[in-house]
Formats: structure tokens, sequence, C-alpha cells
């Protein structure tokens, strides 16, 4: 059974986050300020720095103290400038998440502005779904800030989930709707239909119901529902999951596209996928052995 209390580790092993830009384009793309008691490891060194301003040293301290709900990210100040053009659209700071009893996000923040991209890596169970979905607003974190454009997205979360596009493990289509009727539920108005079909080469397919799709085809309707969504923030757990050659090209023509319009995106991967100029942040993978009840309790 789950402890009542959330069980805090007192362990002082460092855990490092790699985070690392393939240009110069972003200013600080990612960083960590770590509120833990030990002060000494904050962002990379000077010399980390100094050396190679594409890369920073975010570094993940399990805590020695309880963790405290940070102050409301609102109390910043919001953006005066239009939808997408401002820095830092997407800004989270100093999240901590736990799954069951085990603290499987620990201080983790990131920056992104218009058109920047995100690839989130890391073993399996290191946390990244789970980042994806608190990004998306559909799980709390346990402490931490998220704002966009400055404004805490916890204020108004049906503001955020209508510029959220996300797509998870699963599909999430109706297996007896074609797959242009898949995509009428989440087209936003002002989508092309068409458009979204010949993005990621559905016409062929459009009028099929949906339980008779590959799963690289069902891939590429969710795909093209994310098209539909017309949002800036694109949150895409292995968007190349099931896809061939060809469609991860047009998954890359599609994030490409989406950037150019001042978009930003996140996606989780074990593969390359075909993202120019982004920055990538490793999770560290667990390092603890967990009984089973360590799991039980959160079904999130
Ligand atoms: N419903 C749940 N209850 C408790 N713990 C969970 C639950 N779902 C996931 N977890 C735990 O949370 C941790 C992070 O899971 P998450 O799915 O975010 O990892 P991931 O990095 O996306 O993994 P993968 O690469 O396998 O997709 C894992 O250790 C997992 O065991």
């Amino acid at each position: 059974m789950r402890s009542g209390h959330r069980c805090v580790p007192y362990c002082s092993a460092r855990r490092c986050v790699r985070v690392r830009s393939s240009d110069n384009r972003l200013d600080i793309p990612l960083g960590l300020e770590h509120t833990g008691t030990d002060k000494r490891h904050k962002r990379g060194s000077d010399h980390d720095r100094a050396s190679n301003p594409a890369f920073c040293v975010i570094t993940v301290t399990k805590r020695r103290s309880p963790i405290s709900v940070s102050q409301p990210y609102s109390s910043a100040a919001p953006s005066s400038g239009p939808a997408l053009t401002a820095a830092s659209l997407l800004e989270a700071n100093d999240l901590c998440v736990f799954r069951g009893d085990r603290l499987v996000l620990d201080g983790v923040s990131l920056r992104l502005n218009a058109g920047d991209a995100m690839l989130l890596t890391g073993p399996n169970g290191a946390g990244k779904s789970t980042l994806l979905r608190v990004l998306a607003g559909l799980r709390k974190p346990d402490s931490g800030a998220l704002a966009w454009q400055g404004q805490s997205i916890f204020d108004d979360r049906a503001a955020h989930a209508e510029r959220v596009a996300y797509i998870g493990h699963q599909d999430a289509l109706k297996p007896g709707l074609t797959v242009t009727e898949n995509l009428h539920l989440f087209a936003r108005p002002g989508a092309s239909m068409a458009e979204a079909l010949e993005a990621m080469d559905l016409l062929p397919l459009a009028d099929l119901p949906a339980r008779l799709l590959s799963a690289g085809q069902k891939r590429r309707t969710a795909l093209a529902r994310v098209l539909l969504a017309q949002a800036p923030l694109w949150l895409l757990d292995e968007p190349s999951l099931g896809l061939d050659s060809a469609a991860i090209t047009l998954l890359g023509n599609a994030m490409a596209a989406h950037r150019a319009r001042g978009g930003v995106l996140i996606a989780t991967t074990h593969v390359p996928l075909p993202l120019d100029n982004s920055c990538a942040l490793d999770l560290p993978g667990a390092t603890d052995p967990r009984s089973f009840a360590a799991y039980e309790g959160d079904e999130a």
C-alpha cells in the first residue's frame, strides 16, 4: 500500500542531465534552477558555458529536504507581445513529479521560444511521457511552475488546452469512424482537411474506417489531427512510432512547417528524428530499485 505521505529521498546522489543545442540559435535553451539544499551545482560550470555557449549542463540532485510548492508563476509580468512572437513561449521552472512514491522528475526546467524544438530522450521509465503530460496540462506537477508567455498555465487550463496539440503512445482513433470523420472531431476553424490529409499522405485512405488501418496509417492519422488542431504547442510522444521512412519524411516536413510558422514542439523519441536545429533534454533513468508498492496509487 502506498504511504500517505510523499516519500522524499534523503539520498544525496547527484544525477546529471546534459542539454545541448545543435546550433547557437537558442540562448541558454534549457536550464535547471536547483532549489534544494545543495546550491553548489547550479546549471553548468562556468567552464562549460564559456567553452561552448550552446551547451549547458543541468544538474538534478535528489533532495535532502521536502519539496515546497513554488510561488504561482503568474506573478511574473505577462508578455505584451503578440502570440507566437514573444520570447519564452513555454517556460517550465523546477518541475518535480512523483509517480507513486518515486520522484520521476526532479527539478526540470526548460525554456522554448517561437520556432524552437526540443527532443526529449532518456531510457524507458525516465519520465519523458510524464513530462509531456505535465507540459500539456494533463497532470499537475507536485511542485514547480509552468507558464505560457509568462502566465501560469494553471490559471486557465482550458486556454492551455486550446494551444496544445498532444499525441500520446495511443493513437486514440474511433475505430468505427473513417479517417476523415476522426479528423473532423479535432479540426479547428480555419484548418484545411485536404491539406492535412495530403501532408500525411492520407488522401487514398480518407474514407476508410480507422479499424482497418495499419499501425503506421493510424499514426499518420493521429499526426494529421495535430496539424488540424492549429495549435502553437506540439507535444509529440514518440511521433515516429510505426512510421515508414516516407512517412518520417512527411513528419519532418510537418514539424519544419510548424516551426516556420512560429510554433514550438517537444517530441520524445528513442530514434533519430528529422529535426534540424533542435535542442535535446536527456532525462536520467531510475537508479533506485523499487518494490511494487512504490507504483501503487498513481493511475493518472
Ligand atoms: N500509472 C502509473 N503509476 C505509477 N507509476 C507510473 C505510472 N505510469 C508510469 N509510472 C512510472 O513513471 C515512470 C516514468 O514513466 P514514463 O512513462 O513517463 O517514462 P518514459 O520515459 O516515457 O518511458 P518510455 O521510454 O518507456 O516511454 C516510470 O518509472 C513508470 O514506472
